[in-house]
Order: C-alpha cells, then structure tokens, then sequence
C-alpha cells in the first residue's frame, strides 16, 4: 500500500529531522508511530501526506510516487488527519463530513443521497450523529476530532493518516475510536496513526515504530517492540510492562518518587 525508502527530510535543507527511514505498510496494517515530543512523527505523517516534500529518498503509495501523484489522485485512496484542528468558518458538522465526498464530485456537482447516506453512517460509526446539526466551530476539541476523523471515513480511503487521533478525547472516545480504526482495518483500510500512548499500540495496532534522535529506532509487533528497554531508550523513564490478560499488554509507568 505504502512504501517509504531511505527518507530524509530537512525543513532548512541542512539539518536533517529524519533520515534513513525504511517503513512498509500493507493492506490492513495498523502502524503506531511513538516517540518522544519533537522527533519528527508529525513531519513523518506530512511527507507521508505529501504536504512535505523528502530532500531524499521515496514514498510510493501503491507503487506510485506520491509526489507525482495530483490532490484528487491522492484523496481517492488517502485521508489525513493533521494535529491541529481549527476552522474559519462556521460551517454544520454534516457539510463537515460531506467535503470528505470532494474526491468523487465533479467541479459543478452537489453530494447526493449517497453521499449524505455516507456521511451519516460514518458519524454514527463514532456515535456522533447527534452532532450533525451543531456548527463545526461551536463544538469541543475532542468532537471536532471525532468530526474530521468521520470525514476521513466518508472519504473511504485505503489508506489513513492520523496524527495523534486521540490526543484531545476523553478516555471512552479514546477506546471508541481505537476501536473504529480496528474495525476498518478488518476490512481492509490501513493506518499510520502518530500516539503519545504505548497501550495504544497494544490496543489497536499490529506494527509499532519507534521514533528516536531522527530514525527509526525499533519497528515491528508491539509485544516485542514496546519493552520496559526501548521505553527507557526513547523516553528516559522506568515502566513495567504488565499482561493486563492472554490478549492485552500495558505499559505503567513506576512510582513517581
Ligand atoms: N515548520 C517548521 N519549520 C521548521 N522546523 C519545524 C517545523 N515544524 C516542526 N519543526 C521542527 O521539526 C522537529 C520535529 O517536529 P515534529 O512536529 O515533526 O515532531 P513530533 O515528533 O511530531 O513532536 P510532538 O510529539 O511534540 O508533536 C522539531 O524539532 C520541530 O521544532
């Protein structure tokens, strides 16, 4: 689906943010991107996006170069969901959703029944429906997070980008919506997803990477990725990684002395 080779990114062209970085994602991979503040998973995600260009190396989105790929090309098979989440204009949370169906309308062409049909399924999908009335810029940060996480859906993409999908949610909306990313990728859709949350990885993703100092400094199955050793490494704290049951790992963080 995604392939990135050799990458290295530089925002001045001399010091390097990221370099060497090998990443392969497959139909249905859910990969968590962790690391600590300023390593570089955001910038990652933007030249995944194709909103940043590499300085060197490759991203082929199903075996195409990105950067030779046009916008509607791209939001045909990718949605992304950057960090930040403001919008000028007081638009409702549906007409929100529906710019999702962009990619499929010609330039002079209103969405139609299925589109809104879609838009609705994709706000229920994250139990927000209700909201489809309110104006985006009336409603809190985690909703607006659930809003433009329900656009990307309605895009139905192959591919989602999301950067720190959970960082503005309570903790049931967190589960809610690591759930939806589960579900989705049952069925086919993958997901690069940026955390600040090791459980995250456990919960959701079947690959982790660790950014660290401008690389990737470890990547594969969370169980053997997400160690009390690497979290030490990356962050330069102590935790114990518990089998919370048979399933399920996590990663608490000792004593605050
Ligand atoms: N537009 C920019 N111009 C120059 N440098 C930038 C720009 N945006 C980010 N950086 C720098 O790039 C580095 C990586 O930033 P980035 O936001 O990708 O990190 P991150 O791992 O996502 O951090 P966080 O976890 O805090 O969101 C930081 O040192 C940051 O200061």
């Amino acid at each position: 689906m995604m392939d990135i080779r050799n990458a290295e990114f530089s925002y001045n062209g001399k010091k390097s943010i990221f370099r060497n970085v090998n990443i392969s994602i497959e139909r249905g991979d859910v990969l968590c991107i962790l690391g600590p503040n300023g390593t570089g998973k955001s910038t990652l995600i933007k030249c995944m996006s194709s909103l940043l260009k590499l300085k060197s190396g490759k991203i082929l989105l199903k075996d195409k170069n990105i950067y030779s790929m046009n916008n509607t090309e791209i939001a045909k098979v990718m949605g992304y969901i950057p960090q930040s989440n403001n919008s000028t204009f007081a638009y409702s949370v549906l007409d929100i959703v529906l710019m999702g169906r962009t990619p499929y309308l010609s330039i002079t062409s209103v969405p139609g029944k299925n589109d809104y049909k879609i838009a609705e399924e994709a706000l229920e999908n994250l139990g927000i429906l209700h909201l489809k009335d309110k104006i985006y810029t009336e409603i809190s940060g985690g909703e607006r997070q659930l809003v433009l996480m329900a656009r990307a859906i309605a895009q139905r993409p192959e591919i989602l980008l999301l950067d720190e999908p959970t960082s503005h949610l309570d903790f049931g909306n967190q589960i809610r919506t690591l759930k939806v990313i589960n579900k989705l990728s049952k069925s086919g859709l993958s997901v690069v997803m940026t955390s600040h949350f090791p459980d995250h990885a456990f919960l959701s993703s079947n690959k982790v990477a660790i950014m660290n100092q401008g690389t990737i400094m470890e990547m594969g199955d969370p169980r053997t990725v997400v160690t009390e050793e690497n979290m030490k490494q990356a962050y330069g704290i102590d935790v114990k990684i518990l089998d919370v049951d048979e399933q399920r790992k996590a990663c608490i963080p000792m004593q605050i002395q």
